[in-house]
């Protein structure tokens, strides 16, 4: 999105006049104002927008978007934040923070009269990631859009840097991502911010965190010492060295979680399952499958995961519309999606962390983590995305039983309240088998899978939190059969040198991540842990990172599986010009056995002599067209099997005969004298189409006749048996009507909980066996489920989940 100016230049005279004495009201009512501001007691509690001293513009726009109370938030950091002060504000997620800064933003720069170009840059507004700043400039615009001058503008990449800098100059506010941002002040000669006010960190504990650290002292080293500073977050920072970077003068701390008995939500429903990683695919096609009138959001580890789960999850057609979102694809298809999520009423979006912090999605029933989120703090964000401002939600967690004890003693410590359930049995649905035939079929899901295992293998690998994530546990050869594939992929874990990786750190800190993702791009962290293991015992899997073998997955394959929505132009952010660097460290080099399916990789001759140059054993097959290379213990097993090298041999063609019993290709190319003789060939050509559409038509007429037929002859079968029921016979019902109906009703009621305990006895059927979850234990708090019975109670409570 380009930056949008919202104030506006009145050239006319008349227009200037009007302007004029429009300046001198704003002159009374500014000094009102500051005296107002100047009285104010930040003691009180403030209930309602009307009670502080805003300014008319504010007001309106409060009045137009509908907001009249203040939050817990916005009632103790906005009288402060209006009197000036510095400060740190915590609260949980979807409780109003973005409006607890942008009042005051607005109000303090009106009441300094910061507007029009002249005034230059007043205040700027961080986050960590292009989604959020669009969504906080939204705020803005209609909050400040209702009489405010102020020129306010987007800087988060994505356009060219020029059309960017044209506009910063003139610019009073300014929302930002932090790489961007640093690259203007460093680049853009005219973008003055000496009379910067005010400067925001949104999500701020991720903006000081490592990824983003670098940017941020660099850009405060541009900023005038003198300024407000503001930091929000659900999750702050309270580091003094953090604050001491940001030269925060005596931080007032506003925090609504201090007293508060949970970190998150009342009103979010939270609960873990424990789920064999393994079954983890299998646990989420169950849950989708027994949710699908909800809008549900699923949190993966990696771009590779959502890419390969999405992929396989749409083949499989679940019934409700999916979508997927991930840091390495195109702005345009990231703004897209989040907007086509926003607006729908049923749908899943599979996604990575860069939707983990401060969106806004409305009306989310349900957030699914299929994976562990890396610590307590990223699990308080991603549940965040459901129950906001006061509605209802639904939070659901897998956990490998190697994780359950870690994750829950770090969730109570962050004081986050959630409870065991089981998945039922008569829900689950193993899809195992689809996958691996999937898979088998179709070599690019294949590639996909092998991807993903590794970078959640690698995900895993750089884990910090040893006491969740503990590599040696997780039954990674069970879990590679589970997305389809024939084996674990074999992981190469490349050793790179220590200062390269530094190098490499600092670059793709800078400019990758900056952008928002934090996913995928972590090598040089991976890379650092290595180094730290260097003295440590190596493990089996360490042996495996290590391990090296040939690399056949050849670059025309990688492009093959490539995505339309990825990048593949410059990422105007990065500042190094650096591309995917994602492979770097680790790579997926598996050697793909013929016997596996895989087309196309056949070995050559060359191949075969390159291979035999390099001391490998190249042995010829009889019947195949080439040899094959013995450079494994499975390859040479192969040799020993007559069957397995059947499938290696030469399939032959297929031949026809003509009525002269002369064998022919099927497809043989004609001669071309006898071609030409028979005319030109554009008049061939269109005979040929006509001759062909004549045909289409006919076989049209005849399947309609056909199908007429059909119709006719079930009605008729449909007459006969009502003809049967009426005469008093038994057994007969109509096909499926019923069986639709109980579906409708089970896939409804698959939104519920039960109390009851997990049992294999066959159930009778009541209700609670509807519901796709059942508890482990006794449950306070639980709101009431109402039991589904008709139509009408699913729309009341489809009513009740949207909020509506
Ligand atoms: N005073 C208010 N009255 C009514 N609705 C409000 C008010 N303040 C905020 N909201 C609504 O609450 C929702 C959450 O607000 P917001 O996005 O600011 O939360 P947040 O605390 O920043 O969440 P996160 O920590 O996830 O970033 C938004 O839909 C917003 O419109």
């Amino acid at each position: 999105m380009a930056p949008q100016i919202t104030g506006r230049v009145k050239p006319t005279k008349i227009k200037k006049q009007v302007r004029g004495q429009k300046r001198k009201r704003d002159d009374v009512d500014v000094e009102k104002l500051q005296e107002a501001v100047e009285q104010l007691d930040t003691k009180t509690k403030y209930e309602s927008f009307n009670d502080l001293p805003l300014s008319e513009p504010t007001k309106a726009g409060l009045k137009s978007a509908a907001y009249s109370t203040l939050t817990d938030i916005q009632s103790k950091a906005i009288p402060l934040a209006l009197k000036g002060s510095d400060i740190l504000g915590a609260a949980k997620t979807g409780s109003g923070k973005t409006l607890a800064f942008l009042i005051p933003v607005l109000e303090n720069l009106y009441r300094a009269q910061c507007t029009g170009p002249d005034a230059g840059l007043g205040a700027m507004i961080i986050t960590p990631t292009r989604e959020l700043a669009i969504q906080i400039f939204e705020v803005m615009r209609k909050v400040g859009g209702k009489g405010h001058l102020f020129a306010a503008g987007l800087v988060i990449g994505g356009k060219s840097l020029r059309e960017e800098q044209d506009a910063l100059t003139r610019m009073n506010i300014v929302v930002c991502t932090p790489g961007r941002i640093l690259q203007h002040l460093s680049q853009t000669a005219l973008f003055n911010v000496d009379n910067l006010r005010m400067l925001v960190l949104d999500e701020a504990d991720r903006i000081l965190d490592m990824g983003f650290q670098k940017d941020v002292d660099a850009i405060v080293d541009y900023l005038p010492t003198e300024r407000q500073t503001m930091l929000f977050s659900a999750t702050q920072t309270k580091r003094v060295s953090d604050l001491a970077r940001l030269s925060l003068k005596e931080p007032e701390y506003v925090s609504v979680h201090e007293a508060a008995q949970s970190a998150t939500p009342k009103t979010l429903q939270q609960n873990y399952v424990i789920t064999p990683l393994p079954e983890k695919l299998d646990a989420l096609w169950s849950f989708i499958q027994s949710a699908k009138k909800s809008k549900i959001l699923v949190f993966l580890s990696s771009g590779k995961q959502v890419r390969f789960v999405y992929e396989a999850f749409r083949q499989m057609q679940p019934g409700i519309p999916l979508i997927h979102l991930h840091g390495r694809q195109k702005q345009t298809a990231r703004l897209e999606i989040t907007q086509k999520f926003s607006n729908a009423k049923y749908s899943c979006l599979f996604a990575t962390d860069v939707v983990a912090r401060g969106l806004d999605f409305p009306a989310v029933d349900w957030v699914v983590q299929v994976d562990c989120p890396e610590d307590a703090d990223t699990y308080i964000h991603r549940v965040g995305r459901t129950a906001r401002y006061e509605r209802d939600g639904r939070a659901v967690i897998f956990l490998d039983p190697s994780e359950e004890e870690g994750m829950l003693t770090r969730l109570e410590q962050k004081k986050v309240p959630v409870e065991k359930i089981n998945i039922r049995t008569n829900k689950k649905q193993s899809i195992k088998d689809q996958l691996q035939n999937m898979c088998f079929k179709d070599p690019q899901l294949k590639y996909l899978g092998q991807k993903a295992f590794a970078s959640y293998v690698r995900s895993l690998h750089i884990q910090k939190d040893k006491e969740v994530f503990k590599l040696e546990k997780y039954p990674l050869e069970e879990f590679a059969a589970s997305l389809g594939l024939p084996g674990a992929p074999r992981i190469k874990f490349l050793k790179a040198d220590p200062e390269e990786i530094k190098r490499k750190k600092n670059a793709s800190r800078q400019a990758a991540v900056s952008e928002s993702e934090e996913e995928d791009d972590d090598e040089d962290e991976e890379a650092d842990k290595t180094k730290n293991k260097k003295n440590g015992v190596r493990t089996k899997y360490d042996r495996m990172f290590e391990r090296k073998n040939q690399d056949i997955l050849a670059d025309h394959y990688a492009k093959m599986v490539r995505h339309d929505d990825e990048k593949d132009d410059i990422d105007l952010n990065r500042l190094d010009g650096e591309q995917e660097a994602d492979d770097d460290l680790f790579d997926v080099k598996r050697v793909i056995p013929a016997d596996e399916g895989v087309p196309n990789f056949d070995i050559s001759a060359k191949d075969a002599a390159d291979a035999q140059a390099a001391g490998l054993k190249a042995v010829a097959i009889p019947g195949a067209k080439d040899p094959i290379i013995l450079d494994s213990k499975r390859r040479e097993k192969l040799l020993k099997s007559k069957k397995k090298l059947l499938k290696l041999k030469d399939k032959g063609s297929k031949i026809i005969y003509d009525d002269e019993c002369n064998a022919h290709e099927i497809y043989e190319l004609e001669d071309e004298a006898d071609f030409r003789a028979r005319g030109e060939a554009e008049a061939q050509r269109r005979k040929f189409l006509e001759e062909e559409a004549e045909r289409v038509k006919m076989a049209d007429i005849s399947d309609k006749a056909l199908a007429k037929e059909k119709k006719k002859a079930k009605r008729e079968k449909k007459k006969e048996r009502e003809r049967a029921e009426a005469a008093g016979e038994d057994g007969v019902q109509l096909e499926g009507e019923e069986d639709g109906f109980e579906n409708f009703k089970r896939d409804a009621a698959g939104l519920g909980y039960s109390d009851e305990e997990d049992s294999e006895v066959e159930e009778k059927p009541s209700k609670k066996q509807k519901k796709w979850f059942q508890e482990d234990g006794k449950r306070k708090d639980l709101h009431e489920e109402k039991e589904i019975e008709t139509l009408g109670d699913l729309e009341a409570e489809a009513a009740k989940l949207l909020g509506s």
